[in-house]
């Protein structure tokens, strides 16, 4: 059966102008089925028991959402769609001379399940600069935007305007859309706005910081490296680097904020603009992907008040010392994992092969080896060890990427490919809207207090 999950690779040869999506037709029915044999096997089995704790606990543990193209384990940590960080490496498109993984090919793996043949690779890289260019009056909005925005805030606001692009929203409007068509409008939206979202990105941090000199895109390049490109980053390094910070944090199963809030407001329908615009707004939260700018901040607050030779005793200090002030230490814990995060790790790998004398590399480093071992002397921190976000806003610095409040932006680039590949299979699966119900205190009391009057 294993097979069935992994893999879908009797691969006919399309001469459609729309490989990805013919692919897509061939598998959903499949899925579709198997989903439908499913519900009828194990519909009636429990998943798991819900205590108090966990409902008032943020749900740790709760499996009750349903999301099939990417899976967490605390241990071992991602899979997308099966494949863990070195298999992607090793299997997915990679650029000439390059190493890392190119993103075209793992939204191919993440939408369909396959990993794409040369010509399927293509046919999405080919289709992301057919899509990718914006229209006079979007360049205009972003560049507009008040400068003394959050980029994650100007981010927001510039998917939310491109809602008007949204094929999805049109057709329902005209009544033009059909549930069973519903997927097909959802394809054609994140194939648009994946292909939009380097471009946007790119336009806010050059407004934002570089007085509005904008950088046009370079069509010979692949869709991360065009990104770095766009930014002003021209080394081969940092093509690299977006190639590789692009892939990996593209999704992280469906039980993150951000991937959970796009999910929650697509199954009201919502379109891929609207529903991705709200998995940013998450995102941009401190105790998610706000953290990777935290930790940059952190790392130079370090070396501001400590001078560049640290001890490994004033970093232990610095870390007590920012608990006690009532902060969270930026990088460390995860509500999942339990081991360091394999992001971290192939981030780490990254830095290792290319990356020599760097000071904030270097401490990154050092507090590997000091802060896990602090973090567990205060009890309740369930994981101290480094996520994703310990490391990547490092190597976006040693590239040329100074502005760390920006770091989140290239996060939410990436984010796009999870968060809308999954909409695309919401709407195959003809997912209903999400509602789970909540309780209050006195419902708890009357529940299970002397006097239980709630059934
Ligand atoms: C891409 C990502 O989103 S990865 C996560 C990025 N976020 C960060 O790096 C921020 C720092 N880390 C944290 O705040 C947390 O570890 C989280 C939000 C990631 C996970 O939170 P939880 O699942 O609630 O963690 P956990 O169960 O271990 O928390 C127990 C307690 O330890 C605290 N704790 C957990 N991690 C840390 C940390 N890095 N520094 C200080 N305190 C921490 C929690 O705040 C909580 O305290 P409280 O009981 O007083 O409220
Ligand atoms: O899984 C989580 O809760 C947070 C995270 O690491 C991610 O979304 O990448």
């Amino acid at each position: 059966m294993q097979h069935i999950y992994r893999s879908f690779n009797s691969k006919s040869i399309f001469h459609s102008s729309n490989l990805l999506k013919e692919r897509l037709r061939e598998i959903i029915p499949i899925k579709q089925a198997l989903l439908r044999d499913i519900r009828k096997q194990y519909g009636q089995k429990e998943i798991c028991k819900v205590t108090v704790d966990q409902a008032i606990g943020g749900m740790r543990n709760v499996f009750g959402l349903f999301y099939d193209i990417s899976l967490l384990d605390s241990k071992t940590g991602i899979t997308f769609r099966d494949y863990n960080i070195p298999e992607i490496q090793e299997y997915l498109q990679k650029a000439k001379n390059g190493n890392e993984p190119l993103p075209e090919a793992l939204f191919w793996l993440l939408l369909t399940g396959d990993f794409p043949s040369d010509q399927e690779f293509k046919f999405v890289q080919e289709e992301w600069k057919r899509r990718g260019e914006l229209d006079q009056e979007t360049v205009k909005f972003i560049t507009s935007l008040p400068k003394q925005l959050h980029p994650m805030t100007m981010l927001s606001q510039s998917v939310l305007y491109l809602q008007k692009n949204s094929t999805f929203q049109q057709a329902y409007e005209s009544g033009k859309a059909t549930k069973p068509q519903y997927w097909e409008y959802y394809y054609e939206d994140a194939m648009d706005l994946v292909a939009k979202i380097p471009r946007v990105a790119a336009l806010i941090y050059r407004h934002k910081y570089k007085n509005g000199n904008l950088i046009s895109s370079d069509n010979s390049l692949d869709w991360a490296a065009n990104y770095s490109h766009m930014m002003g980053f021209d080394q081969f390094n940092a093509y690299e680097l977006f190639r590789m910070y692009l892939s990996i944090h593209a999704d992280h199963e469906g039980g993150n904020v951000s991937a959970h809030a796009t999910h929650l407001v697509g199954s009201a329908l919502a379109d891929q603009y609207l529903s991705y615009s709200a998995g940013i707004n998450g995102l941009a939260g401190p105790l998610h992907g706000l953290a990777n700018q935290e930790v940059l901040k952190w790392l130079i607050e370090i070396r501001e008040k400590l001078g560049d030779k640290v001890s490994n005793e004033k970093i232990q200090e610095y870390v007590l010392n920012t608990i006690r002030e009532g902060r969270v230490v930026p990088g460390y814990g995860h509500a999942v994992l339990r081991y360091t995060d394999p992001r971290y790790i192939h981030q780490k790998n990254f830095a290792e092969r290319l990356i020599k004398d760097d000071p904030l590399v270097e401490l990154v480093k050092q507090c590997y080896h000091v802060i896990p071992p602090v973090l567990k002397t205060i009890g309740k921190i369930q994981n101290p060890w480094p996520n994703v976000d310990a490391h990547s806003g490092v190597l976006l610095n040693h590239y040329g990427l100074k502005e760390f409040e920006y770091y989140t932006v290239v996060f939410a680039v990436s984010r796009a490919l999870g968060c809308t590949a999954n909409l695309v299979w919401a709407r195959a699966f003809g997912l209903p809207i999400e509602r789970p119900g909540s309780i209050t205190m006195r419902w708890i009391e009357e529940k299970f207090g002397e006097n239980q009057s709630v059934k």
